[in-house]
């Protein structure tokens, strides 16, 4: 695979001369009594981004997610997504959400069929789904084989292509992913980036995704969020990975906070 058919839309996304704004975040401040776990962020998402978001253990991402998800409203400042306020229309906007969260994997024991997860998925839709779209979906995300299996029965990274297929099921605008790479092996790894890009280019399906793979973060994202507790580069991620001041100062942070969270 050549890395030009995994670069994402950055056409769509920076070009178009009126972007549409997704997701605006202004000043979201998160404290856990007197710990800040995230500082006075700033930035918005457009339709069309897909924004990698980077930075050490415990820099904030998860957090950020839950925010923007509704599901964790002791925030300070505001967040608007899809034009309206989270803390005023989470349940609306959580059903135009698809969201894939951190560690996936199933007990083998787990007594469901990929049919019966996929169906899970509907609940946002109120239990309905369009068959032909349900159909497009198993072809798109390559699962027609196993879908009477039971999910624990499958590997990690078919575990998250059926997530996948889960979490789009009901037809959503915005797709995040908390480090969806951890459980997937090398060789299936490209597929699944060449998937998700595909979802960003061919269904316009705007995606928010963390992950500790900088190499993966610059072959298939648009634009990139350096976090930690701070937002301290949010842009074009050729950009960024472009200048290896930016590189280098990332490093020195992640490996600092690294050796001081392993230290005590
Ligand atoms: N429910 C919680 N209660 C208290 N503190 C929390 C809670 N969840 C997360 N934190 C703290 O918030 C900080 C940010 O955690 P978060 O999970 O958002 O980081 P992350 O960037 O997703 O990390 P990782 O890359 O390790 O997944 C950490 O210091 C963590 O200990």
């Amino acid at each position: 695979m050549v890395e030009s058919e995994l670069v994402s839309s950055e056409k769509s996304s920076t070009s178009s001369p009126d972007p549409i704004p997704l997701v605006i975040l202004e000043n979201v401040t998160v404290k856990n009594n007197s710990d800040v776990i995230l500082d006075n962020i700033s930035f918005k998402i457009n339709k069309g981004d897909f924004l990698g978001i980077i930075g050490p253990n415990g820099a904030g991402k998860t957090t950020l997610f839950k925010c923007i998800l509704g599901l964790n409203k002791e925030f300070e400042g505001s967040i608007r997504i899809f034009d309206k306020d989270i803390r005023r229309s989470a349940k609306e906007i959580y059903k135009r959400i698809g969201y894939i969260p951190q560690s996936n994997s199933f007990d083998p024991r787990f007594p469901a069929t990929v049919n019966e997860i996929i169906h899970l998925g509907t609940f946002k839709n109120n239990g309905h789904h369009n068959k032909e779209k349900l159909e497009e979906l198993i072809q798109l995300t390559g699962i027609g084989e196993y879908l009477h299996k039971r999910i624990g029965d499958l590997s990690g990274g078919q575990q998250q292509r059926v997530m996948i297929a889960k979490a789009l099921i009901h037809e959503p605008e915005l797709l995040i992913l908390d480090e969806p790479d951890t459980a997937i092996d090398a060789g299936v790894l490209k597929l699944f980036y060449k998937l998700l890009v595909k979802l960003n280019k061919e269904k316009n399906i705007t995606i928010i995704w963390s992950s500790h793979d900088l190499d993966a973060v610059n072959m298939v994202s648009s634009k990139v969020a350096c976090l930690y507790k701070k937002l301290f580069f949010h842009g074009n991620s050729k950009e960024f990975f472009s200048n290896e001041n930016n590189l280098k100062t990332f490093n020195e942070y992640s490996m600092h906070i690294h050796i001081k969270t392993h230290s005590h």
